[in-house]
């Protein structure tokens, strides 16, 4: 077992779910995590290494107390209670060119996923790939489109559009624009993504911030980069994703796979990122393929699923102990327990009466499908009839806990929108800089020319009585123009 430093602290005192002190029983509820619903004291804290490193804590605070004002003001606990979250997809077979007429197949990705994540806990899900981790991820995040079945309730509310302006969501594949440095990127998503009472200056102040906390100082000034050309590394660039959504402060915080291709060490900077972002008073979600056991401890909660199904979701602290007490035991002395758990989310139980190089050469094999699915069967079963009776009792304690629900109807007063002139001309602006180097490409300017003539040489000296092909044809000349426009002032700015 492997209990995070933190989390020892156990105490069977009921009854606190504000945001400040949160106490959990069982395998779903069993530490106390104390967070603090502040953006200054977890900034601060977060801060605090990058900041002592470059000498810049003390000068940062005083200029940037009123945005930290704002900010925090904006920050709401969020308690995140999914309950038989089940989710099919239609699996069409028309028109693939090799079945005709063939009815379309339900497949079902997520079925009866059940967990509870609040203020100050960071909760990671883990699984084999395409066992549903980003499929309930973007569920929990409102974005997914269909039929949902179970439910899913922030501060025992369904999702609402103040909740969407309070979650933040990094995907998988970072979404940049190449030709933007770091600091431009996210200078740009600061002047279009934060509340208004804040001036430019302050908003500009809040982007240099999260580049110190997330140790970008050294390429502020680097060019973001594309398929098409090299620019920072892959670490960087997800630092990037996930500073354009911790600028807004979000009160809940999914992350898909933020540490997948990374070095450990940078694996490790960014959950511990994570982590202070949960101890700010934060719900934090990530997706995480394979944790090393250094990442794994500092995970307060996991859910694991095998093929769409739970077969754990609870304290990260108690896993082994759980599975211990289903007879599954690792066999060896020193396992990383999200080794162990990824090998029981595939079916591979662990042979204690083999020796270990017996063991490997067993679970390298392929040909045992009946044991991994009756193993899987029956670690889904044990969930259900171990781990889902607590969690469903939790959450319906905590859905008529007074706190909570007050909470969310005080969240529901935060504004967060700028004027859509102002997120007009931040968007221009960004668009003119992102296509600024095309302008120079001369086989830009060749293609836009030679269409345009091209085009101009159909209706040379044409009759008057193809005047509609004409009418026709200037939204197509307007369309060139307002290019070749384009590219003039992306050259000037
Ligand atoms: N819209 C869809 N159409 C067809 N299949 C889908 C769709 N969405 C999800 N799936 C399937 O559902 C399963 C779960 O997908 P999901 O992306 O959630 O897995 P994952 O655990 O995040 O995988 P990975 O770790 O590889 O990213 C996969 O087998 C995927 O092919």
């Amino acid at each position: 077992m492997m209990p995070p430093e933190q989390e020892n602290t156990n105490t069977s005192t009921t009854g606190n779910t504000g945001p400040s002190s949160i106490i959990l029983t069982n395998w779903t509820e069993t530490v106390t995590v104390h967070a603090e619903p502040s953006l200054s004291s977890s900034i601060s804290n977060m801060s605090s290494c990058s900041a002592q490193d470059q000498g810049l804590q003390g000068q940062q605070e005083p200029s940037l107390s009123r945005s930290f004002t704002i900010l925090r003001a904006s920050l709401r606990p969020v308690t995140l209670m999914f309950a038989d979250v089940a989710y099919s997809v239609c699996l069409s077979t028309k028109g693939t060119g090799f079945t005709s007429g063939e009815p379309k197949s339900a497949r079902a990705v997520l079925n009866g996923v059940s967990g509870v994540v609040r203020p100050g806990e960071l909760l990671a899900m883990l699984g084999p790939s395409g066992s549903g981790k980003t499929t309930l991820l973007t569920a929990l995040a409102g974005r997914l489109p269909g039929k949902i079945s179970g439910s899913i309730t922030y501060n025992g509310q369904a999702f609402s559009s103040s909740m969407k302006r309070r979650t933040g969501f990094v995907t998988q594949d970072d979404v940049l624009y190449a030709h933007l440095t770091v600091l431009e990127t996210l200078t740009y998503a600061a002047l279009l993504r934060l509340p208004k009472k804040l001036t430019r200056e302050e908003k500009i102040e809040q982007a240099e911030l999260v580049i110190m906390e997330l140790g970008l100082t050294r390429c502020r000034n680097s060019l973001v980069g594309g398929p098409l050309f090299r620019g920072i590394s892959g670490g960087e660039r997800k630092r990037v994703s996930i500073g354009q959504e911790m600028l807004v402060n979000p009160s809940l915080l999914l992350l898909d796979e933020p540490t997948s291709g990374l070095d450990s060490t940078t694996a490790q900077r960014i959950v511990a990122t994570l982590r202070g972002l949960a101890r700010g008073g934060r719900t934090v979600i990530t997706t995480i393929h394979q944790p090393s056991s250094r990442l794994y401890r500092m995970f307060d909660k996991v859910v694991v699923l095998s093929d769409g199904c739970p077969i754990y979701s609870g304290q990260a602290g108690r896993v082994m102990e759980y599975f211990e007490s289903l007879g599954y035991n690792p066999g060896f002395n020193f396992m990383n327990p999200a080794d162990f758990l990824l090998d029981l989310a595939n079916g591979l139980i662990p042979d204690t009466t083999r020796s270990q190089d017996d063991q490997l050469e067993f679970q390298g094999r392929l040909d045992h499908h009946d044991d991994q699915n009756s193993a899987k069967q029956s670690l889904i079963s044990s969930y259900k009839s171990n781990l889902y009776p607590l969690l469903i009792s939790e959450i319906h304690r905590n859905a008529q806990d007074p706190v909570l629900l007050s909470s969310s109807l005080r969240g529901s007063e935060v504004q967060w929108t700028t004027s859509w002139w102002q997120q007009f001309k931040v968007l221009l602006r960004r668009g003119l800089q992102e296509r600024k180097h095309e302008s120079y490409s001369g086989l830009r300017i060749f293609q836009v020319m030679s269409v345009s003539i091209l085009s101009g040489l159909l209706w040379w000296h044409s009759d008057t009585s193809h005047i509609q092909d004409q009418v026709l044809f200037c939204p197509a000349v307007c369309t060139l123009t307002f290019q070749a426009l384009c590219k003039l002032a992306a050259s000037l700015t």
